[in-house]
């Protein structure tokens, strides 16, 4: 409902009602239709309407925007805000997301704009992406002497041009600067989990606008984030609020990789059992994100891959995922995405912090909603595998160490027996009763059953990975240089590997561009851009339709090309991880890219790029020795001066994991490689490596019918 004039307080910054309780109060019904304020928000509202500087610690969907939209309406003068347009996880270094952030941020923030202004309330955002003219008249605005915009979202970008702060100082020469707001103050500072180097121009604020009060809000808990951005942003004396980081609607749960056939069916099965819901799923890596993709949508749940690394060729399916993945899939980032219903960590993140705040999308309209985080013991040591060099690559002097007791915490948190809730918040320094949980996550609802899962872990995984040490490890075993460490997700880091990366412009409007071109009007609502951009779907999927089938259906050399790359990354992983020295990572991945390419080039794009994806799995998973056993074979295959020998592989028993063993079959029309080895050696053949689904297929097989009828098992079921 559009609201009558905007009853904004005409007062001088001495008067004392402004900041007194009934008068805001009185604004946030107005304006907001809030009955009272949340938490700490009166206490900081009050203290920056006085004058005082305040650094405002409040959790995730807990209101912050309030505290710099109430002074705007109880002061004159415009309140200034400071906001990344794009927010925190498109800086994760081979950091994945289910869905499409960017976009979906950059149409959100400008509706965020518009809603305020449906309020009655005078905002405006400065950015890069809008068109000169509109971006000319708020110019002229504040240019004027009488601005009537109340609230001026821009980036920390735009406050580091010397165009830009002159125009702050004229405004604050004519006292006409209410309030400075830095929202997501965290990225100041190059301990937390998203430091922006443009964040630190920030530090020149306070020089400029001595007595401007400044309002720093975070939902980043961490002692030391909080010291320096404090520091950071000079602010003097400033009330320090925090508020609980206990989010009650939210049931935390930890499921086990090792303890279950197939971590894809048990999440699609999860979230089938949840009907329509919206969710987010955060994956590691770019393999896995597009995996899980292709499973999810084949078990019938619309959804979409979208990660950072997506090149100008995939870019053009992306209007195509989003749109399906609007379905269920759906983002909410720093935005006022209420519903999302499951956040599901399916790789063990790489902090506490960051578990924290993306779990934190989940029930920000305070309705029950659940976090699920999926634990393997092959994650968390690729997860330590990667501090481990991230730490050895930073200098001794790097003002950016963080302790890998980062990772440590959220070990404890999957590993440890007791309460999930209580072990986030301790995380942050916050004491927990344990009764207080109220059984709202899996260790206090189902205690014997954690307990049992962890017993089952200890003793499968040191089976596995054939050593003890499948527990948490020591803070030493993780440290190479001691004393050394780094921020993992560091910016600066993450240049070597802008290929995962979207750029980090002003904002993610040039996707927007990319997709929708000049029909997305900015006057236009977010659902209206929606519609235009399902028929934008609908034109490409049209011209889409043109391509013949086999043209589709046929592997590309660029195909190949990334099919190689994709393989040579995870080797060059795995090989490092397992210490590995002996083979060589390029050949390798060649090797095995043709290995894919012999078997199902003929059977279609999806088939090699199944095969493919699993053998980017086994790598994933495989132990030393498999590792050596398989790769071993092309050393020998290039030691034979022709062709490799291809004969039927006879039936053979191989030991799973849970130390039963399957009998394979022989391939009936598809003869598995037997590679003949030097005189020297006995032959080794080779197992075909399973997919997942073939593997459940398997020991279903096994099971009903002995592993005798002699199909094959990838037949059976197909690829997902
Ligand atoms: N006093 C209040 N009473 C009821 N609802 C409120 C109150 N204050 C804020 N809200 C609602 O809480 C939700 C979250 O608010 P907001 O977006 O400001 O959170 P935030 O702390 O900025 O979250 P994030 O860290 O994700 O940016 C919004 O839907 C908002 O309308
Ligand atoms: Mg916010």
């Amino acid at each position: 409902m559009k609201k009558s004039p905007l009853p904004v307080q005409n007062v001088n910054r001495s008067d004392k009602n402004v900041a007194g309780k009934e008068a805001l109060v009185k604004l946030l019904r107005w304006h907001f239709g809030h009955g009272d304020f949340r938490g700490k928000q009166l206490e900081a509202i009050q203290a920056v309407v006085s004058g005082r500087d305040c650094f405002c610690l409040m959790p995730t969907g807990g209101g912050k925007s309030i505290c710099y939209q109430i002074p705007a309406l109880a002061k004159p003068g415009i309140v200034l805000v400071v906001s990344p347009l794009i927010v925190s996880l498109f800086f994760s270094h081979a950091s994945f997301k289910w869905f499409f952030e960017k976009i979906i941020l950059c149409l959100m923030k400008e509706n965020q704009v518009m809603a305020l202004k449906e309020k009655g309330i005078a905002a405006e955002y400065l950015s890069s992406t809008q068109a000169t003219h509109v971006r000319n008249k708020i110019h002229e605005d504040l240019d004027s002497g009488k601005p009537s915009v109340r609230l001026l979202y821009v980036t920390p970008e735009l406050i580091a041009t010397k165009g830009f702060m002159l125009k702050l100082r004229k405004l604050h020469d004519r006292g006409l600067l209410n309030l400075i707001a830095i929202d997501e103050a965290h990225c100041i500072s190059s301990w937390g989990h998203d430091f922006r180097p443009s964040y630190r121009q920030l530090s020149t604020l306070r020089d400029s606008l001595t007595d401007v009060p400044v309002l720093a809000l975070t939902a980043t808990a961490a002692p030391k984030v909080q010291k320096d951005v404090i520091d950071s942003l000079s602010l003097r004396n400033p009330l320090v609020l925090k508020s609980s980081f206990n989010r009650p609607n939210i049931f935390y749960e930890v499921r086990y990789k090792d303890l279950i056939d197939n971590a894809y069916t048990d999440l699609c099965n999860m979230l089938k059992s949840c009907g329509k819901i919206c969710a987010i799923i955060y994956c590691l890596e770019r393999t896995t994100c597009d995996d899980l993709s292709l499973h999810l949508t084949s078990t019938g749940i619309s959804s979409a891959a979208y990660h950072a690394g997506l090149n100008s060729h995939l870019r053009s399916t992306v209007l195509d995922d989003w749109l399906s993945s609007k379905k269920q899939v759906i983002v909410a980032t720093g935005i006022d995405k209420k519903d999302v219903r499951m956040v599901c960590h399916f790789n063990v993140p790489k902090s506490m912090e960051s578990f924290y705040q993306e779990s934190g999308r989940a029930g920000r309209d305070q309705l029950p909603s659940r976090s699920v985080l999926y634990y393997g013991v092959d994650d968390r040591k690729k997860m330590e595998f990667l501090l481990r060099n991230l730490e050895n690559k930073k200098s001794p002097s790097s003002s950016s160490k963080k302790p890998t007791s980062d990772f440590e915490q959220i070990v404890r948190y999957c590993e440890g027996s007791g309460c999930r809730r209580k072990k986030i918040l301790e995380s942050f320094g916050e004491e927990f009763p344990v009764q207080q949980c109220k059984k709202t996550c899996d260790a206090c609802k189902h205690p014997n059953q954690v307990a049992r899962s962890l017993e089952e872990l200890t003793t499968t995984a040191s089976r596995r990975h054939n050593s003890s040490r499948v527990f948490i490890t020591s803070s030493s075993d993780n440290k190479t240089n001691e004393g050394q460490y780094s921020e993992f997700w560091n910016r600066n880091e993450d240049g070597s590997n802008s290929d995962e990366e979207i750029s980090d412009s002003d904002d993610g409007a040039d996707v927007v561009k990319s997709l929708a071109g000049p029909k997305l009007s900015r006057k236009l609502g977010v659902d209206e851009k929606l519609v235009l951009l399902e028929r934008a779907e609908e034109k490409y999927n049209e011209s889409n339709k043109q391509v013949k089938k086999s043209e589709k259906n046929a592997i590309s050399e660029t195909l190949r090309e990334s099919s190689k790359q994709r393989l040579l990354n995870e080797l060059t992983k795995v090989l490092q991880l397992l210490g590995v020295k002996e083979i060589d990572s390029q050949n390798a991945s060649e090797f095995l890219e043709n290995e894919c390419y012999r078997k199902y080039s003929k059977a279609g794009k999806s088939f090699y790029y199944s095969q493919i994806a699993s053998t980017v799995r086994w790598l994933g998973t495989a132990s030393r020795d498999e590792l050596m056993t398989r790769l071993s074979s092309m050393a020998r295959e290039e030691e034979t001066s022709g062709e490799p020998i291809l004969v039927t592989e006879p039936s053979q028993n191989i030991e799973q994991e849970d130390g039963t063993t399957y009998t394979a079959e022989p391939q009936v029309d598809e003869p598995t490689q037997l590679l003949v080895t030097s005189p020297s050696r006995s032959p080794i053949s080779l197992p075909e490596i399973p997919s997942f689904s073939e593997f459940v297929n398997r020991r279903k097989m096994k099971h009903s019918t002995d592993g005798s009828d002699g199909k094959k098992p990838a037949k059976i079921m197909k690829l997902k």
